[in-house]
């Protein structure tokens, strides 16, 4: 029987973030995947010491290479809970205390238990601020002024009536103020009011989600239910059932939708909306910073498109009313998303907010007993662990929580051991916590966002698919595990708690990794550094292009008086149009002026479909393999195509809410998976690799703005590429010893996408420098891969699940061209590659610093410098000193190719 603990370790102390915290599979190379494996259950808290001993025979003083687990009894828990030192807490540790605390004397009560080991290395405390309130403005109508008075409201924020005075007077405005400031009522009354005095008039929500839809929708029924004058509210969206569409078309006056829907139902067929688009007077975009990525970049076409079939079809302007949480650049990120002149800015928030404590927790140090000299390095307890804890304690003492995961299983895993110690110290509380998170099916999520609403549940560990301003009512805490991949992610969550005014409290909990440590040690990086642009790039030639044929679809494309929408590379888009056939021009008339008619593909006329059902505007997938629980054929989850197989194959042991299945029947025609309830005594995780094969010299995005500024010039590429993942069995491994019990064979289809990848060349001299200090060529380029992966979310807006490297295995057989490469892991790509081209400059000096100036001494490196918590290959082939000779290597070889392209210009 193999021992997997006896596999060479990887040095980082917690484990099991391995396997949970990406949520997109590994990265590439024969091995073990990063979302195969179930959570670790019960015993992992009492097997410390069992792991930490495998490590010491290993010889290298790492903790565990796997997590362990069980779903033990009561009894065996006791007894491992009071086994257990060092990466897991003790029994006396935990709290058992129930009396309800606010969370100013839950900061308190930290310091003097759970976190008396030293973990609070900073406390931030934001104080509270008063409401600026002004009347509410005298023009309202008798009607508003009831409505606004039936739901509480007397008076106005400051940032409220100036958002009213200014959007009624026909000006654009971006609110961009505090979350849960009362944004809504920014746009809500303007629009209402307008609406009720021009019976005609219309307006247009667009939300990024429909979950966000619903909730507009209810807080709209709730003011119209007393605003006396019949305005039709409806969502318009793809739940919408088909018999209710044409009715809402003909009726509705305020139409809720996405832009989505725009893009595919609305602007293709703009006919059967022409009394809504041509008396359109608001266009409302709320989330405005959640438009980014390839999803910005479709989404600011589509406004485009709105805007020219409102203008030049049906003759109205309407104004635009933008709302944004988080982001450094409001006017200029909503300018370019709807091709603005002008934008007003209202961000002096008038709201009150209760004073937030903002805790940074740093588990614990310590020493693996009896370590060998060479790697007697301190590593830290498990952060999974940690905020378990600190979600038990939440709950106990009766503040109601959401502990933010990066990834779904990190929230399984943190459900399944706060279960357990609530087990021991507040039974009674075991079930009023659950998960939140995407994949879930509608229904379920409705639900739980009503328990939480309702009081039934007091906590929930979500994804970030709880971020947005869905109201689940009062929230007191929120946990933070791990850095969510942007500070403006991390505000935006945090902001789930201490809504209307109330005291809260926020715990960021740092994962062993060079980003958590550093905001660790660095906590002023954190609250003094503004929070990041937003970036949306609509003159993505691609996009344009597939956008272009869907507004040629909808009204002939005219160069004279389209660049106003499409911008000055619309003639070459156009020409490659007519070049494939799409559109044809009408031969009379000067060529400016002539009007080009969309045509083609062929069965797309044929079929009277538009070019719009091709163009899919998110890169997320449509496929999903569907959960269903044998026993009584409830639909458990929906898990993307790209994601199924590291979960779901016969024999595997899949997780849900933290109860386990097996998987019975795999049905790959109707990609359904057939599982029932089981108790077992291992768990699974697949023997897998992935390759990334980049596709032709053409550039994916173009480099548009490395030439116009005074970034560090870069030869990097990004391409399209191909991203394969070859699934060839899985392991069983028992959660009692931790130890393989076989190996299975899988027949699975390989799965592979399209993406975008980053990479620049490692040239040869390297190489060969490399190699004649007899070091590992391919251990330092995959170290110096690692480090890269590790500093971009310094950099850019991203998180672990959007980029992926090449990692390499100790039996690697295949060719791996030498370069350093990072790839967007969501099938189609989400602009990641192209913005980390622009950036690749600066993106690599910052590993090379990084690296260079970590003071570890063991050659594989450190998780502060060239380990990596996604790598699918367990750290094995990692080489620092390697690593630093090719860093430098590329950059001087970089600096040298520049300075010598400048010099022959200048000569
Ligand atoms: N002028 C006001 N006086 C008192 N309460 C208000 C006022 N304006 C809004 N509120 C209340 O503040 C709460 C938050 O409002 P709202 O949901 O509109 O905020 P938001 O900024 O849109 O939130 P998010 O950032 O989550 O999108 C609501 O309960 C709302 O009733």
């Amino acid at each position: 029987m193999d021992d997997l603990s006896a596999m060479p370790s990887s040095p980082q102390s917690d484990i099991a973030s391995k396997y949970f915290y990406s949520s997109s599979g590994p990265c590439s190379g024969t091995g073990r995947s990063a979302e195969d494996t179930p959570p670790c259950q019960s015993s992992s808290f009492g097997s410390s010491r069992k792991r930490k001993k495998a490590c010491e025979e290993n010889g290298n003083g790492s903790p565990e290479t796997l997590p362990s687990g069980e779903n033990g009894t009561a009894e065996k828990q006791k007894r491992n809970m009071s086994k257990k030192s060092g990466v897991a807490k003790s029994a006396a540790t935990a709290c058992h205390g129930t009396h309800p605390l606010e969370p100013a004397e839950m900061a308190e009560h930290l310091k003097q238990g759970l976190g008396k080991e030293g973990q609070i290395v900073h406390i931030q405390e934001i104080p509270s601020r008063e409401a600026s309130f002004t009347e509410l403005p005298c023009h309202l109508s008798g009607a508003m002024r009831e409505a606004l008075a039936s739901i509480g409201i007397s008076r106005l924020y400051s940032h409220q009536s100036q958002a009213i005075e200014s959007s009624i007077s026909g000006r654009h405005i971006v609110v961009a103020t505090s979350t849960s400031s009362g944004k809504s009522l920014c746009y809500n009354i303007p629009v209402l009011e307008s609406l009720s005095q021009d019976l005609m008039a219309c307006a247009l929500y667009i939300f990024p989600t429909k979950a966000l839809a619903q909730d507009q929708l209810r807080t709209l029924l709730e003011m119209k239910n007393v605003f006396h004058i019949d305005i039709d509210v409806k969502i318009y969206d793809g739940d919408t059932p088909r018999e209710d569409r044409l009715w809402i078309r003909n009726n509705a006056r305020l139409l809720i939708t996405n832009p989505d829907m725009l893009h595919v139902s609305i602007l293709p067929y703009h006919g059967q909306f022409q009394r809504i688009l041509s008396n359109l007077r608001y266009i409302v975009i709320d989330e405005a910073h959640s438009y980014k990525g390839a999803f910005g970049c479709h989404t600011a076409l589509i406004i485009r498109r709105l805007k020219r079939i409102c203008s030049d079809v049906y003759g109205s302007h309407p104004t635009f009313i933008f709302c944004t949480a988080t982001s450094a650049n409001p006017c200029e990120h909503v300018m370019e998303l709807a091709n603005l002149d002008e934008v007003e800015l209202i961000q002096n928030d008038g709201s009150p907010c209760g004073s937030k404590y903002f805790l940074l927790w740093n588990p614990p140090l310590y020493m693996a007993d009896g370590s060998s000299k060479a790697s007697s390095v301190p590593r830290r307890s498990s952060s999974i662990v940690e905020v378990s804890y600190l979600f038990a304690e939440m709950v106990q003492h009766g503040l109601r929580c959401i502990a933010f995961c990066k990834t779904r299983k990190l929230c399984e895993l943190v459900l399944a051991y706060t279960r357990e110690i609530l087990q021991e110290s507040a039974k009674g509380l075991v079930d009023s916590i659950c998960v939140y998170r995407a994949g879930y099916i509608a229904e379920d999520r409705r639900k739980i966002e009503a328990d939480l609403f309702g009081g039934k549940l007091r906590g929930v560990a979500a994804t970030n698919a709880l971020e947005l301003g869905i109201d689940v009512g009062h929230i007191d805490a929120t946990l933070h595990l791990g850095f969510p991949g942007s500070i403006a992610s991390l505000w935006q969550q945090a902001g789930r708690s201490g809504r209307r005014a109330k005291e809260s409290l926020a715990i960021y909990v740092a994962f062993e990794g060079p980003l958590d440590q550093y905001f660790m040690k660095f906590p002023h990086k954190l609250f003094d550094k503004p929070i990041e642009h937003c970036h949306v790039d609509s003159r993505n030639l691609k996009v344009l292009g597939q956008q272009l044929a869907c507004a040629a679809y909808e009204h002939p494309l005219c160069l004279k008086y389209d660049e106003h929408y499409f911008g000055s590379s619309l003639d070459s888009a156009m020409t490659t149009l007519k070049d494939k056939g799409y559109i044809i021009n009408n031969p009379s008339g000067a060529l400016s002026s002539s009007m080009w008619n969309y045509i083609g593909p062929e069965h797309f006329v044929f079929l009277q479909r538009s070019p719009s059902q091709a163009v899919s505007i998110r890169a997320i997938e449509h496929d999903k393999y569907k959960v269903i629980d044998k026993l009584n054929n409830r639909l458990l989850e929906e898990i993307e195509e790209s994601k199924a197989f590291f979960q779901v194959y016969e024999g595997a042991v899949y997780m849900h809410q933290g109860v386990n299945y097996l998987v019975e029947e795999l049905d790959l025609s109707s990609m359904t998976a057939f599982c029932r309830k089981a108790d077992l005594k291992y768990y699974t995780k697949t023997r897998d690799y992935t390759d990334i094969n980049v596709l032709g010299g053409e550039f994916a995005y173009l480099p548009t703005s490395t030439c116009k500024t005074n970034r560090v010039k870069t030869t990097t590429q990004a391409n399209d590429c191909a991203v394969t993942t070859k699934w060839f069995g899985f392991y069983r491994i028992l959660k009692s010893s931790n130890k393989i019990s076989d190996s299975v064979e899988l027949n699975l289809p390989p799965y592979s996408y399209v993406s975008q990848a980053v990479w620049v060349r490692i040239p040869h001299s390297v190489k060969i420098t490399v190699e004649e200090r007899k070091l590992q060529f391919r251990g330092g380029s995959h170290a110096a891969s690692h480090a890269l992966l590790n500093i971009v979310p310094l950099h850019m807006m991203c998180s672990a699940s959007d980029l992926g490297t090449e990692c390499a295995n100790p039996h690697e057989t295949r060719g791996i061209p030498d370069r350093i490469l990072l790839y967007d892991k969501h099938p189609g790509g989400i602009g990641m590659a192209s913005q980390a081209q622009m950036l690749f400059g600066e993106l690599l000096l910052a590993p090379f610093e990084l690296v260079s100036t970590c003071s570890c001494t063991g050659a594989v490196g450190c998780p502060n410098c060239i380990q990596s918590l996604t790598c699918s290959e367990y750290n094995e082939v990692l080489d620092k000193e390697a690593a630093i000779l090719i860093l430098k290597g590329v950059i001087d070889y970089e600096r040298a190719y520049f300075e010598a392209e400048d010099a022959f210009q200048q000569s």
